[in-house]
């Protein structure tokens, strides 16, 4: 066979012949021979072969397709280029040149080595964004002004920036298939913030309610999957909201859990309150923080039983760095105490190390699947103490961390949610998929 092209991957190679058809030869471990001819694979340029995987640039669009162990389309997006790591892929979009890579266990490489792979040589000026093309002469006058055949990388636009965002955290809904593909023979154990995640962001936390279609859904996905509510919210608080009776409850961020009681054990043991001593002093530092903020307009205090939470979305601009020195001084006094934040609302909670990846793992232990090897753990979650939870997911390199935002945001998830109604279809669709599974096995 005559080729036009070749590249090799570590165990396999594939290269265009001379009739315009790619083939693939070598290891197939992975699949990474089986070229996927239904999804309007057809190359101009732009192959890259990584450790088991391949992808191509599609020449009727320019978006990416991936196959073999990375298996990841990226529709939404066209590419000038990719290249591939062992187990990552990044790639120069056409729209504005910037360069965004992927992978949900992508490991952290220099921006300027992925950059010179591509075929970019790094400005070494100050003006970090700058870069120019390897090709032709050298010209590297450091201003990359668009003359002299420099590219300059610009600041990609809010629709660029979302898109950009979705290829390192690519939405939880695109990439449904391949998350059903990982569960199929899995136990896939749900756990669900509430506040951002199952009900949208109000100005008063006491309307923060839930849709009757959210609460259909949850309770969908809890017939099929031991499924978990973890709050910030006192438990009785997130309870009354949500309304079910086939989901457990993890209060005050994990600080105190209903949960179901351990196999090992005759009698239910009652709710897990590893804070229990703290109740005294955290009354009184409700008091206390009750003086503080009196003055403040819009400020509010919410009792959340083990955390007492300081809001100031309804506070003036103005007076909100007053509130949150003032709060920050009251709990640097008290040893045993600290601060977290949420969305304009500081968390006063006690100074043990236990947080919501706590709750999550002691969820999965009584639950009886600590141990177990084929249990993936999937957490939605809208707000910065979920990122324990996503770490704890993270650390076992196995389970589902999904963050809820519309905006790109620093996170550890894998995958992203634009907002609860995302939330309400992914659920949907979860509950609809296991049905359909189960039904084909009765
Ligand atoms: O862990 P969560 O369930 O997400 O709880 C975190 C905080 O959520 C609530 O506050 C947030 O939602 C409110 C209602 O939409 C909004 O007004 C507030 O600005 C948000 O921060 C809850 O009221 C807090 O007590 C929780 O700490």
């Amino acid at each position: 066979m005559s080729m036009d092209s070749i590249e090799a991957g570590v165990s396999h190679v594939c290269g265009v012949n001379s009739v315009v058809e790619l083939v693939c030869k070598g290891n197939n471990s992975t699949g990474q021979l089986n070229i996927p001819l239904n999804k309007g694979l057809s190359f101009a340029s732009g192959l890259a072969l990584g450790d088991g995987f391949n992808c191509g640039i599609r020449r009727s669009n320019g978006t990416i397709v991936c196959w073999g162990s990375m298996n990841e389309s990226i529709e939404e997006i066209k590419f000038e280029s990719i290249v591939v790591g062992l187990n990552f892929t990044c790639g120069l979009t056409t729209m504005n040149l910037s360069i965004v890579c992927w992978g949900p266990r992508m490991i952290k490489r220099s921006s300027a080595k992925i950059k010179h792979a591509m075929g970019f040589k790094i400005s070494h000026s100050n003006k970090q964004k700058k870069v120019k093309p390897f090709y032709g002469p050298e010209n590297d006058d450091g201003d990359g002004d668009g003359t002299n055949g420099s590219l300059t990388l610009i600041s990609p636009p809010d629709d660029a920036c979302y898109a950009s965002w979705l290829i390192q955290h690519p939405s939880a809904l695109n990439a449904f298939d391949s998350i059903t593909k990982e569960a199929k023979w899995k136990k896939v154990v749900v756990f669900l913030d509430y506040d951002g995640t199952l009900s949208p962001i109000v100005d008063d936390p006491d309307k923060a309610f839930m849709s009757a279609e959210m609460r259909m859904a949850v309770r969908e996905v809890a017939k099929y999957f031991p499924t978990s509510i973890v709050s910030g919210r006192s438990r009785e608080k997130v309870k009354e909201f949500v309304q079910l009776s086939n989901v457990y409850y993890a209060g005050s961020h994990g600080l105190d859990i209903l949960a179901p009681p351990r196999a090992d054990k005759k009698v239910n043991e009652g709710a897990f309150q590893p804070a229990k001593l703290y109740l005294p002093a955290i009354q009184e530092i409700s008091i206390e923080l009750e003086d503080t903020i009196r003055d403040i307009q819009g400020a509010r205090l919410e009792d959340n039983k083990f955390c007492i939470s300081v809001h100031y979305r309804q506070v003036q601009p103005k007076d909100r760095e007053i509130l949150k020195e003032r709060v920050k001084s009251l709990v640097e006094n008290r040893p045993e105490f600290r601060l977290t934040e949420g969305k304009m609302v500081l968390e006063v909670r006690p100074s043990i190390e236990w947080n919501k990846g706590d709750a999550l793992n002691y969820l999965l232990e009584t639950l009886g699947f600590n141990n177990a090897k084929d249990v993936l753990p999937l957490y939605i979650g809208d707000d910065r103490t979920d990122e324990d939870a996503f770490k704890v997911i993270a650390g076992r390199r196995e389970g589902f961390p999904i963050i809820v935002s519309s905006i790109p945001r620093d996170t550890i998830a894998w995958y992203s949610l634009r907002d609860p109604s995302d939330v309400l279809a992914f659920l949907l669709r979860l509950a609809k998929w296991k049905k359909s599974e189960t039904s084909i096995f009765k």
